[in-house]
């Protein structure tokens, strides 16, 4: 055989030359392609899956998770380690909990981690992930995330619809005043703004005084969202049993069902009235098309490669109508209790708004320029992240992080709530101490894994630029317009939460208003 190879290198004509010159380039590709997939493979193979502790047969580790997941989670990263795995039923989770890894999952593997795997009630409510926030990376994400980002959330989109913003936090500081000396919902006031803000940016205002909530289909809207995020949270027997699926053991989703009858319904009230209105030339728009219209201009080009059917134009509002409202009310409470429970913090703030504003009320160009307050808020992002384990994520393929096996498929949660509180990362992590982020340059983009309010690579929040705006122009208002005191029945200052898809305060923070400013014209 060798004397046979070293003939074959050896005779000189033409054709044997070409296969000889062939061969010398195709053997080494072949046997580096053979070496590259054997490795993996092996790789693949051979190593461990994550540590992680061993359930019962069936039903897994499921019995033994208490209520507060994020929390919960972080204490068995100390014992097992920054990743570990946990079986939930039949499905293979997995939770990763240092910087060095989730830089892994959301940067080095950003691709390979880029899906889903959406449970139940999320489908049920999302017309089959058909939104953006529940929908694995295809087309259709892209597409939905492009239109959400370059027609609502742009720079000047976002500009042209500064007069919203304004007019509904000065009707929030009218309608506060009006409740001076009385309790008030922190959250309740937050979220009412937010929607306004949102819904006006939607479907927008005819300037003939037609309101954005037609046939008031919006009211009872909070209740109804906030019953969407408690089931979304809620553990559900059918995703960790999915042959059990069929029966709905604990009916939840019956109950998201019957929760997506009354967004239906919103949804098509507000887009009958809109053809109507357009039919009947009523529609004056105030300089710009509002995205309502250019979602039905799309899905009127049947033969665009973008066209949108209406389940999939209902999908992306009910996924900008959530994600903005409950994620910022929920930050505007987390900050007001924070700030009503360092009254020195409190101090600082009155300060540096007095010292912005006078006593005139807050214009929202001027709000770069409360750098303390910018703190408090990413303060509070870092003790209290919204979405503790982000929104969990799946590998399209088998891969390797920090050594281990993470199987095609498995449930991938991203522990924000460890690295936040992590003493690696910050010095005495469990002290408010807005300060921390008055030294170097922090920002929300997930560039810093150590600080990760709103996720990190591509599947990060698209709302921050709104997100930030409003939740500085919500607090700058209400801080500046109001002094605030909690009532004197309310007993032990609470700071507990509650997890959830969106992690709330455990007990709703219940506030006194009083008046701060002098002049009382500001707040008519
Ligand atoms: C204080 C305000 C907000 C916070 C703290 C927040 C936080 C988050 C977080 C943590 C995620 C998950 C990221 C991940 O899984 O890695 C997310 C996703 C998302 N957010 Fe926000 N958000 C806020 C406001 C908004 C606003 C105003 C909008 C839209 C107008 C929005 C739209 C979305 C969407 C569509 C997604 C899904 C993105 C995807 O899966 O590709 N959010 N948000």
């Amino acid at each position: 055989m060798i004397n046979y190879w070293l003939w074959w290198w050896e005779v000189d004509n033409e054709r044997d030359n070409l296969s000889r010159n062939i061969l010398t380039v195709s053997v080494p590709i072949i046997l580096l392609l053979w070496h590259k997939l054997t490795s993996s493979y092996n790789r693949n193979t051979t190593l461990p899956l994550p540590p992680g502790p061993s359930g019962l047969p069936v039903v897994g580790y499921l019995p033994f998770l208490t209520s507060n997941l994020h929390q919960r989670f972080t204490d068995m990263s100390h014992r097992y380690g920054p990743i570990f795995s946990l079986w939930l039923g039949r499905k293979f989770h997995v939770v990763v909990n240092s910087v060095d890894l989730a830089k892994v999952v959301a940067r080095d593997l950003d691709q390979t981690f880029a899906n889903r795997s959406p449970p139940v009630t999320a489908l049920t409510i999302t017309y089959g992930a058909l939104d953006i926030a529940w929908s694995n990376n295809n087309t259709h994400w892209r597409t939905m995330r492009k239109l959400l980002v370059s027609q609502v959330l742009s720079n000047a989109n976002l500009d042209s619809c500064q007069v919203f913003r304004t007019e509904e936090v000065r009707k929030t500081v009218r309608n506060v005043y009006a409740k001076i000396g009385t309790k008030v919902d922190v959250n309740e006031v937050a979220f009412d703004t937010e929607l306004e803000v949102v819904t006006s940016m939607l479907w927008g205002r005819s300037k003939s005084g037609k309101e954005n909530d037609p046939g008031g289909v919006l009211h009872g809207f909070r209740e109804v969202e906030f019953k969407i995020i408690e089931l979304l949270g809620a553990p559900n027997v059918s995703d960790f049993i999915p042959m059990l699926s069929w029966f709905d053991l604990q009916g939840r989703k019956r109950e998201m069902e019957k929760l997506k009858v009354h967004l239906d319904r919103i949804f098509d009230t507000i887009v009958e009235a809109r053809i109507k209105a357009k039919m009947e030339g009523e529609l004056e728009e105030i300089g710009r098309k509002d995205f309502l219209q250019i979602l039905l201009e799309i899905k009127d080009q049947k033969d665009s490669p973008t066209s949108l059917n209406m389940d999939q134009i209902k999908g992306l509002l009910f996924d900008i109508l959530t994600a903005a409202t409950d994620t910022t009310s929920t930050m505007v409470e987390w900050v007001m209790t924070e700030i009503l429970h360092n009254p020195g913090v409190k101090t600082k703030i009155q300060e540096e708004l007095t010292e912005v504003f006078g006593m005139n009320i807050v214009e929202e160009h001027l709000l770069p320029k409360l750098s303390y307050l910018d703190a408090v808020v990413k303060e509070t992002m870092r003790v209290h992240p919204p979405l503790p384990l982000l929104i969990q994520r799946s590998p399209d393929e088998t891969c390797n992080v920090g050594g281990y096996l993470i199987p095609k498929g498995s449930i991938v949660y991203i522990n924000v709530w460890a690295i936040h509180h992590d003493p690696k990362n910050w010095v005495n992590p469990f002290e408010f101490k807005p300060e921390r982020f008055l030294k170097g340059k922090w920002d929300y983009n997930g560039n810093n894994l150590k600080f990760l309010p709103f996720g990190s690579g591509r599947r990060i929040c698209p709302g921050i630029p709104l997100g930030e705006k409003m939740l500085m122009y919500i607090l700058a208002s209400l801080l500046h317009s109001f002094e605030w005191k909690l009532p004197e029945d309310d007993e032990e200052f609470d700071l507990s939460d509650e997890f959830g898809f969106v992690t709330k305060k455990r007990k709703p923070l219940v506030a006194i208003p009083s008046q701060r400013l002098s002049d009382e014209s500001l707040y008519l």
